[in-house]
């Protein structure tokens, strides 16, 4: 690869020389600044982090070990990750569709030698399975070998690439300068999106090749981190433009724009560059076999097989958002029992029921639900938004949403065992009895605002989102925790700096952790990207 960028940029040399008939300084003076633009013109990020947490990684790892560790975050996986929706399709069938989309695309070019061979799965526990996938690794779309997950597909990627920007000493390229998280979704095969562009070269028209650099987080004279430059601003190719000497080295590829400078800064959505040479070539899955497949980690994936969910249990995924996991476990018991799927994020919550909705499935039941609160007391008040169930001696008071995970909010109630009905006639007197003796001034609050502003965003997100007050003990067959972490683990990464070791520290897993252990024995932890 790096021989081919060489060979690229001596007959590109050759040629500049040629052309321009100079004298042996002049000759000398191009090539200085031919180096230096091939360097300015790369992807070679240095990923920075806040002093304290860097000296403690090294200690931890020493300086060469760490130095590899940041290089391969600043880069993008090389495989894609596919789980494959099993009560919708089969490995085999999206293995075919994939080559034939891709075959169809062109981007076969992207991924290595399309070659696909029955990769038969193996119950021999014996086998090395590392060895047995890195000989399959020819091949660019392939069945996953380890036993029982057979419903895992690796797409291969390539990268990273030289790329030619066309750069010549009195005529740069033109540019677009793009945001930090822009910049990662674009290495892991996404599209450059309009509200991702942060500056762009003047004149330049729809339909114009431009070099795609990215803006990462500089430190600020008085302390923190910040991108100091304004959307919408004018690049001129010149050591005195904004970011210039800062986004030495961060070129992540070349495209073509879809509107000219202006469409840009004006329109609020729609693709703004479509990135034709990447630095890294990885297949884009946006729209791809929607509902057959989701594009997932393959820790997350063994998270959630390792729980080992069966058909009709009852199973509590914490933390759940935006529901990779949760869904996963709702296929694994083939959408037959119940997943309680809770996040405390409002919006988030709607992300899992829009999730669910997508892949087809209607196990999965979705609470707002803050897990540091989230054991009920057996004396708690009773609460009809609650699910409080107890497995163990049948009392079970479910509301939810009538009209399925996206429906109007319209609510029944589901009974089960012999102390149901008086349980409900006990919620409907106090929830009554509360309801003339108090209003609370959020409530007043709430219905003031509404009444100014209309329904608000449940209502126009056309979603519903119960809140819960916990579960009983002994609630559930299994639980799975994911906690939030660092996401340290997830690539690529081109800026840690705002991470702090009271940070990496304090992140709720303990806590939660402490708590959730009253549900469940089966309780199944996913901290794979934790520190
Ligand atoms: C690592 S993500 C979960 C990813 C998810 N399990 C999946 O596989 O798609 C962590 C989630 O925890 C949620 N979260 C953070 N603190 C929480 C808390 N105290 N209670 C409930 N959810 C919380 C965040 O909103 C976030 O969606």
């Amino acid at each position: 690869m790096k021989k081919k960028g060489r060979n690229l940029l001596a007959a590109f040399r050759q040629t500049f020389l040629t052309l321009q008939n100079m004298t042996p300084q002049a000759e000398a003076e191009a090539e200085i600044q031919l180096n230096a633009a091939s360097a300015r013109y790369s992807y070679n990020p240095i990923l920075r982090w806040n002093p304290q947490v860097e000296d403690y990684f090294i200690k931890a790892y020493g300086s060469l070990h760490f130095a590899q560790i940041s290089k391969a975050l600043t880069r993008p996986s090389c495989y894609s990750c596919i789980r494959v929706n099993t009560l919708k399709s089969t490995s085999d069938a999206v293995i075919e569709k994939l080559q034939e989309i891709m075959r169809k695309s062109g981007s076969q070019n992207d991924v290595v030698g399309i070659n696909l061979k029955e990769n038969k799965p193996s119950n021999d526990i014996d086998l090395d399975m590392v060895e047995k996938q890195s000989s399959l690794q020819n091949e660019s779309i392939t069945k996953c070998q380890i036993p029982g997950l057979e419903y895992v597909v690796f797409v291969k990627g390539s990268g990273p690439h030289e790329i030619d920007y066309g750069y010549l000493p009195d005529k740069p390229p033109k540019e677009v300068l793009v945001s930090r998280k822009c910049a990662e979704a674009v290495l892991r095969g996404a599209q450059v999106y309009v509200p991702g562009i942060m500056a762009c070269s003047s004149h330049v028209e729809e339909g114009d090749l431009v070099a795609v650099s990215v803006a990462v987080e500089q430190p600020f004279p008085d302390g923190g981190w910040g991108l100091g430059i304004t959307r919408g601003t004018v690049l001129q190719g010149l050591p005195t433009d904004p970011y210039h000497f800062e986004r030495h080295g961060l070129y992540i590829g070349q495209g073509t724009t879809m509107l000219s400078r202006a469409g840009i800064f004006r329109a609020s959505q729609g693709i703004a560059v479509d990135m034709n040479n990447r630095v890294f070539k990885l297949p884009s899955f946006y729209d791809v076999l929607e509902g057959e497949i989701f594009l997932q980690n393959l820790p997350s994936i063994i998270a959630a097989h390792a729980l080992d969910p069966q058909k009709g249990e009852r199973i509590l995924d914490m933390c759940a958002a935006p529901g990779g996991k949760t869904t996963a476990i709702a296929i694994l018991m083939k959408d037959e029992g119940e997943v309680i799927a809770a996040d405390r994020s409002h919006n988030k919550v709607i992300d899992i029921q829009k999730l669910a909705a997508e892949l087809g499935l209607t196990c999965i039941t979705t609470y707002k639900l803050d897990a540091l609160k989230a054991v009920r007391k057996r004396n708690g008040s009773s609460d009809m938004t609650t699910l409080c169930c107890n497995k163990d001696n049948n009392d079970v008071v479910n509301q939810r949403s009538d009209s399925g995970p996206l429906g109007n909010g319209v609510t029944s109630t589901t009974f089960v065992g012999s102390n149901a009905d008086t349980t409900f006639k006990e919620n409907v007197s106090n929830e009554k009895a509360n309801e003339r003796t108090y209003t609370s001034k959020a409530d007043i609050r709430k219905n003031t605002r509404r009444m100014r502003n209309g329904p608000g965003r449940n209502q126009s997100l056309g979603g519903r989102v119960e809140n819960s007050k916990g579960f009983l003990p002994n609630s559930f067959d299994r639980v799975l925790l994911d906690a939030p972490c660092s996401a340290l683990g997830l690539r690529p990464r081109l800026f840690a700096g705002e991470e702090t070791i009271e940070s990496l520290r304090n992140h709720d897993v303990q806590s939660i952790l402490v708590r959730m252990k009253h549900w469940s024995d089966m309780l199944w932890t996913h901290t794979s990207s934790c520190l």
